[in-house]
């Protein structure tokens, strides 16, 4: 606050109905300003019609510095001025006004935080400490799982675009490529033969035959991750959701993703235009199934169409909030 706003705050404040100092006010400038500036106060304040509302100060170092919100400061610090103004107008021939308590708008910012800052140090005999007053939070695993069409992989894209500090685990499948899809970013497309070598390597965090194909997660990509700090994303069917349950417990945070009713989950999967009529009905029968699992996740997330940017911000807090616990989850790989 520059000598000219608070100048300009305390021309306004003249025009506020009069002027109230706060009794504790009136005591700290009795402790440090001495008896008759005080009673000066204390006898202007039962002026009629003298009221303006002082929030909050601390007094220190014989210097009065207004505190709380910035709002509050600049509110008491009109109000001081202005008091002192008015008191001296009332009482110049009586009121030694020390040339510190002048009327002049600088005594006003004492608030400048670096002097104040140093003055509380200086009080303390050390420094203030700078560090986060929070533990550093630890990375997550966050698993996101759901019937099939529910918008797993289209929430997970969206979220590497608005958290690229995120790291996704490319899941490996058996399945064919669909249009579009990239190998080792969508996903790691292997042979069956590929895939079973690596199931007895035992390379796989978790694998599933997901309506004919596998499916499953390195574990080394995930420790990876963690072990340069990242948080890490997993996207798998409610099956493979158990399978992690089962080994990380607690230690990651799962999600279940749902549509906002069954006509319109179908409604997606025939607009993907990747279902027979026979897969569609294999795939709502798994759905209703997996559906009753929804008590072993710690979160349901509603997918409703057309509102994948309302997931992915939802989502997005889920991580905020994970990382806000006190008692952390970790992940033991
Ligand atoms: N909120 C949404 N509103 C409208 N369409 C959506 C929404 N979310 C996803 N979709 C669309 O629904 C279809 C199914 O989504 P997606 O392929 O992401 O599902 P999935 O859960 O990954 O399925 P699967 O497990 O079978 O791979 C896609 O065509 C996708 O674009």
């Amino acid at each position: 606050m520059c000598g000219n706003d608070v100048e300009q705050l305390v021309q306004h404040s003249y025009k506020m109905p009069g002027i109230r100092i706060c009794s504790t006010w009136k005591a700290s400038l009795r402790h440090y300003h001495g008896p008759s500036f005080a009673h000066a106060l204390s006898a202007f304040s039962s002026l009629p019609s003298s009221r303006i509302s002082v929030r909050n100060y601390y007094a220190f170092s014989e210097q009065i510095s207004i505190r709380k919100c910035s709002h509050g400061q600049v509110f008491a610090a009109c109000a001081f001025s202005s008091a002192v103004k008015h008191v001296s107008a009332f009482y110049s021939d009586k009121l030694p006004v020390s040339k510190e308590h002048n009327t002049s708008v600088g005594i006003m910012e004492i608030g400048d935080k670096e002097s104040l800052l140093k003055e509380v140090e200086g009080a303390l005999g050390s420094p203030l400490q700078r560090s986060s007053q929070a533990p550093v939070p630890k990375p997550l695993v966050m698993v996101i799982s759901g019937p099939s069409g529910v918008g797993k992989d289209a929430v997970i894209n969206r979220l590497k675009e608005v958290r690229d500090e995120i790291q996704f685990v490319v899941t490996a499948t058996t399945r064919a490529k669909r249009p579009g899809e990239i190998d080792g970013k969508d996903y790691f497309f292997v042979t069956k033969d590929e895939f079973e070598l690596m199931i007895q390597k035992g390379e796989l965090l978790e694998h599933a035959i997901v309506y004919g194909d596998f499916k499953g997660i390195p574990k080394k990509q995930v420790r990876d991750c963690l072990s340069k700090g990242y948080d890490v994303v997993l996207r798998v069917d409610v099956q493979g959701a158990a399978t992690i349950r089962s080994i990380l417990g607690s230690g990651a945070v799962f999600i279940f993703l749902v549509a906002e009713s069954e006509a319109a989950l179908v409604k997606r999967l025939i607009e993907r235009k990747t279902e027979t009529k026979d897969k569609l009905l294999t795939r709502i029968a798994t759905a209703r199934q997996e559906l009753k699992r929804i008590g072993e996740f710690d979160y349901v997330v509603v997918n409703a169409d057309g509102q994948l940017e309302k997931t992915v911000s939802l989502i997005t807090q889920i991580i905020d909030v994970e990382k806000a616990r006190v008692h952390q989850r970790e992940a033991k790989l």
